[in-house]
């Protein structure tokens, strides 16, 4: 397993090519399953959980072909894939596959409508809370379909296919709202989503979904609807940039000092987090090349969170949130409402000498003047992110060691900072 170098102390100054979101590009190669036409998605990230969905897709039969790199295009540009789900030879998702990824259930949604059936192992991921699937199974039956739950698999049948229906979330779910668009996209008639979640991966799903003859009106806001039809067709559609990596790169920034211009974000898409880092001390300017993000001078200033569902602070940026104001000018309260166990990494930052301690649902972090490298390991992939931005910023040298949950969502992390003037190196084959 490979192991993360960084020694801290160095402002940040350069490009950072932002990449396609994963969060984004997972939903929309799992809407291939949808057409036995082929869907071509741009920009897709290389990472792990790309990595593993491709083989996912590949045990249901799905084709798939990486172009290879483009005369002028750099290691960063996205890749582009062909997914071709033509022949669907298997409607099992096996636990050794789907427990390593929670978005690979989503599956159920796609495999249902298209095939009637369709056996998928309950799912693993990131370790931040408990994560039923409760809502996700709420939507099929809505639709229609009959579920069991057996030896950890969902078993799903509709033989005489999907209903539209009314589906309303008891609580915002980006899953939930996923399985929603995709499952009723095929369905007979009319399904209307109330309480629905408005992430942009929710639009760039809805967008790509329609590009492929789907009709869905409304997503970004509370409710959609879709009508369904009896058949999808190919499309191309490109990923939009990943917001959660512009907004770590930005926390980082905002960390260690420097400017940085985030070549390709998209401020509209930070939201909460935008105000955030400004109220942190961070200056941030958008045009159309990116968001260039600068810290010049003045200290991190204590800044209150708490989650909430788009567009209030993203949850998957509370831990690189935390590990900022671990040097901010006084005490700040982050707290968290999506998930119930996302202060993983407050152990982990105390290794820096940071001071937190947790209240409930919420983490009190004192800033100090100083932090100080440390060995650190961390069981998720935020979490993984908040500790190198504090080994940024920290005395020394940092060890993280466990950096394949930073794989799993981070594009050429090392590569990306190490242009702007870090010392991060892999180290390849260790614990
Ligand atoms: C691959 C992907 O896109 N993952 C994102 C997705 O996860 P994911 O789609 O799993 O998260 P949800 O939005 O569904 O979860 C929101 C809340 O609803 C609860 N819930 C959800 C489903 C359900 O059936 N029952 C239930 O109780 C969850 O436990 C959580 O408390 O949105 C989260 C919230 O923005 C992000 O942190 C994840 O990075
Ligand atoms: C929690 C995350 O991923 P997953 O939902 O796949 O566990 C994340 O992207 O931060």
């Amino acid at each position: 397993m490979d192991r993360i170098r960084v020694v801290g102390g160095q402002p940040l100054h350069g490009i950072i090519r932002i990449s396609g979101a994963k969060n984004a590009a997972l939903p929309l190669m799992i809407a291939s399953l949808l057409t036995d036409e082929t869907l071509t998605l741009e920009n897709v990230p290389r990472l792990a959980d790309v990595n593993m969905l491709v083989r996912i897709l590949g045990n249901h039969g799905v084709d798939y072909t990486l172009k290879g790199k483009r005369p002028g295009e750099e290691l960063q540009s996205g890749q582009t894939v062909d997914l071709r789900a033509e022949h669907i030879v298997d409607t099992t998702a096996p636990y050794d596959l789907v427990s390593r990824m929670r978005a690979s259930f989503w599956v159920i949604a796609p495999l249902l409508a298209r095939m009637g059936a369709c056996k998928v192992s309950l799912p693993g991921g990131c370790a931040i809370g408990t994560r039923p699937v409760d809502f996700l199974l709420m939507v099929l039956e809505r639709l229609g379909a009959t579920i069991a739950i057996e030896n950890g698999y969902a078993i799903a049948k509709a033989p005489r296919g999907l209903r539209g229906a009314e589906i309303s979330f008891p609580k915002v779910t980006v899953g939930g709202t996923h399985t929603a668009l995709m499952a009723a996209a095929l369905a007979d008639g009319r399904t209307t989503v109330l309480n629905a979640a408005r992430e942009p991966e929710i639009v760039d799903l809805a967008d790509c979904l329609n590009k492929m003859g789907a009709r869905i009106t409304g997503a970004g806001t509370e409710t959609i609807e879709i009508d369904g039809v009896a058949k999808l067709h190919g499309a191309r559609h490109s990923v939009l940039p990943d917001r959660i990596e512009a907004g770590t790169y930005a926390m980082a920034v905002a960390m260690t000092g420097g400017d940085v211009m985030l070549e390709g974000a998209r401020a509209d898409l930070l939201s909460g987090a935008f105000e955030a880092l400004q109220q942190a001390g961070a200056r941030l300017d958008a045009s159309d090349e990116g968001l260039r993000v600068r810290r010049n001078g003045n200290g991190i200033s204590p800044v209150d969170i708490s989650t909430a569902p788009f567009p209030g602070f993203p949850t998957d940026l509370q831990a690189q949130f935390m590990a900022l104001m671990t040097r901010a000018s006084g005490a700040s309260r982050i707290t968290e409402t999506i998930f119930e166990n996302r202060f993983m990494h407050v152990g982990e930052l105390s290794r820096f000498g940071a001071k937190i301690r947790l209240d409930g649902d919420a983490a009190i972090v004192d800033g100090v003047p100083k932090l100080q490298g440390a060995p650190v390991m961390a069981t998720d992939l935020r979490a993984s992110v908040s500790l190198v931005i504090a080994a940024l910023a920290a005395e020394g040298e940092t060890m993280v060691n466990r950096v394949y949950h930073l794989d799993r969502g981070f594009e050429h992390l090392e590569h990306k900072l190490g242009q702007c003037g870090a010392v991060v190196e892999r180290i390849s084959g260790h614990g």
